[in-house]
């Protein structure tokens, strides 16, 4: 992994950023096809909570951060707003509510948008990541801190991965193309951090579908670094990652002893 600790890409000493203010956007737009039929993935209940209240609580838990603005399913921003306000959300904290759009990247840069001009760190937190801890926060803000203009979570890979021919018919038996060295892969998570100003050029620059924000950064070329992620970031996409989640969450409070 990158040592985050090398000297500043930018040249901006660190101490000049340490006061840093640090803005959250959370896409929480999407449908949750994968998860099968029900409300938007972002509402659905984790031990009787929405999914994106424990990913709000889980940005807000760090300190640095000042503004979360979630950006709600098109038609679930009054909703959003009122689950926000029936919940109890730390109060040094903003909340700002936006609709989304038809994907994760127009969702964000619809968050994007809606910045106050103060902040200029910006992490991007997928709601469906709702147990990412507040050290794996911490630590991508850090890092953009100390310089970096893209930090991304990441976790080396348990399985071997194989570059298929992907098939035209569904079922069909795709041929391997090629098997990638999995010491040099890495499955990234979120939050994804970025000095904001690189963030926005990203994405008023690229137009490509891309499936993450540092991606887009690196189509710039500019350089994105890799601090270490958490096994509790993980994505809630298909019905066992509900299971995974409470069972996470039913750790938690045995641990906390409640
Ligand atoms: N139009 C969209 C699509 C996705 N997202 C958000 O992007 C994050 C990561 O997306 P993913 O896990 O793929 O969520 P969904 O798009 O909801 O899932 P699916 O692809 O299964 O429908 C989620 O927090 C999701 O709400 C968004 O804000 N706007
Ligand atoms: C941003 C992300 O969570 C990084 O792993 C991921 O790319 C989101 O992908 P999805 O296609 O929206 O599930």
């Amino acid at each position: 992994m990158s040592d985050v600790s090398r000297p500043s890409p930018t040249g901006v000493p660190a101490d000049t950023r340490a006061g840093a203010r640090t803005a959250v956007v959370i896409p929480a737009a999407g449908k949750g096809v994968r998860l099968g039929p029900g409300a938007p993935k972002a509402l659905r209940a984790l031990n009787g909570t929405p999914m994106l209240i424990h990913a709000v609580r889980a940005m807000a838990a760090s300190r640095a951060v000042s503004l979360v603005v979630v950006v709600a399913p098109p038609d679930g921003a009054a909703e959003v707003k009122s689950l926000l306000d029936a919940h109890a959300l730390p109060e040094r904290t903003d909340f700002l509510v936006v609709p989304g759009g038809e994907t994760r990247q127009e969702s964000v840069k619809l968050g994007l948008d809606a910045l106050p001009p103060e902040h200029d760190i910006v992490l991007v937190h997928d709601a469906a990541r709702p147990l990412v801890p507040v050290d794996t926060v911490d630590a991508v803000i850090e890092a953009v801190r100390d310089g970096a203009q893209a930090v991304v979570p990441a976790l080396p890979l348990a399985d071997t991965v194989k570059e298929v021919e992907p098939a035209a018919v569904t079922g069909e038996p795709e041929p391997v193309v090629a098997t990638p060295q999995r010491a040099r892969l890495r499955a990234v998570q979120t939050p994804q951090g970025f000095d904001r100003a690189t963030l926005i050029r990203a994405h008023e620059t690229v137009t490509d579908d891309v499936t993450d924000d540092a991606s887009m950064v690196e189509q710039l070329g500019l350089t994105v670094v890799v601090v270490p992620g958490h096994e509790e970031a993980f994505k809630v996409t298909r019905p066992l990652d509900l299971v995974l989640a409470e069972a996470v969450l039913a750790r938690r409070r045995l641990n906390d002893g409640f």
